[in-house]
């Protein structure tokens, strides 16, 4: 039996399971994440981190889905900054690795966390909704309904419909109230609707300035409230894109795994 330890975060309520890797001495893989996040027979998350040394950077994210799938985690991140910071391998900026390339991001008041999230060169109106790679692949769906709009259901005929069936999708369903957007996203990875994801509430963000909203757009989500700020180099083109919100540690614990 092998004791390791864990940290849970979460950030608008996704929530995750990060790992100290800097002593290099955790073999993490598929099965691991597979393991670890089911909610049930595991700790239960919507992904697994693990935080390890890089030469060129102040650490490096690797993140799983709970299927052992990897990408960018938009909230995922945030929570690694905090953990980071708490690992003491950064004070309140920092420079990181991810899937998608590195990241800045700095811790600002009460752990709130504002990370740079990769330029978009790209915006494709689609059948089902506009399609944004912001360093995981979104969907926008556009609805007048978002309380009552069945997620799982709609979220996973799209996800698994002949044009994304292959890589997947994620699916945010997406009403406009002022400069304020409501979001609730079915996300790929975990097969489910979760309470926030920060790739996707900045996708919908980018997708409703095409709508007139102006930056910085607030967001709502089932798990609590963020911000994305850009600038719009034309309608398909944004830079200097910033997620900003909470990223909280929720408790720690020792897992036995054989
Ligand atoms: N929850 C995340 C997104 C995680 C990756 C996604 N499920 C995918 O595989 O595309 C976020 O906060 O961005």
């Amino acid at each position: 039996m092998t004791q390791l330890p864990f940290f849970k975060y979460q950030a608008t309520g996704n929530d995750f399971i990060l790992l100290d890797n800097t002593s290099n001495d955790i073999n993490h893989s598929v099965d691991l994440a597979k393991k670890l996040c089911d909610r049930k027979f595991g700790i239960g998350s919507d992904g697994l981190i693990v935080i390890q040394n890089h030469p060129d950077y102040d650490f490096e994210m690797v993140f799983y889905n709970p299927d052992g799938s990897q990408s960018l985690c938009g909230n995922g991140s945030r929570c690694a900054v905090n953990f980071a910071k708490k690992l003491g391998l950064i004070s309140s900026s920092t420079t990181f690795l991810a899937h998608d390339g590195p990241h800045e991001a700095s811790i600002l008041e009460d752990g709130i966390v504002k990370l740079k999230m990769s330029d978009v060169h790209s915006v494709r109106e689609m059948d089902d909704g506009i399609f944004i790679d912001t360093g995981s692949p979104h969907l926008v769906d556009f609805v007048f309904n978002h309380k009552t709009i069945n997620v799982f259901k709609e979220g996973k005929s799209i996800r698994n419909n002949n044009t994304f069936k292959e890589k997947g999708v994620n699916v945010n369903f997406v009403e406009v109230e002022g400069n304020t957007i409501h979001v609730r996203t079915y996300e790929r990875g975990v097969e489910d609707e979760t309470l926030s994801c920060g790739t996707g509430v900045t996708a919908a963000a980018l997708a409703s300035s095409g709508k007139g909203l102006k930056s910085p757009i607030a967001i709502k989500t089932k798990g609590g409230e963020l911000e994305v700020a850009f600038q719009k180099v034309s309608e398909t083109e944004f830079k200097n894109i910033y997620l900003i919100g909470p990223a909280l540690e929720v408790f720690t614990g020792v897992i036995e795994l054989n």
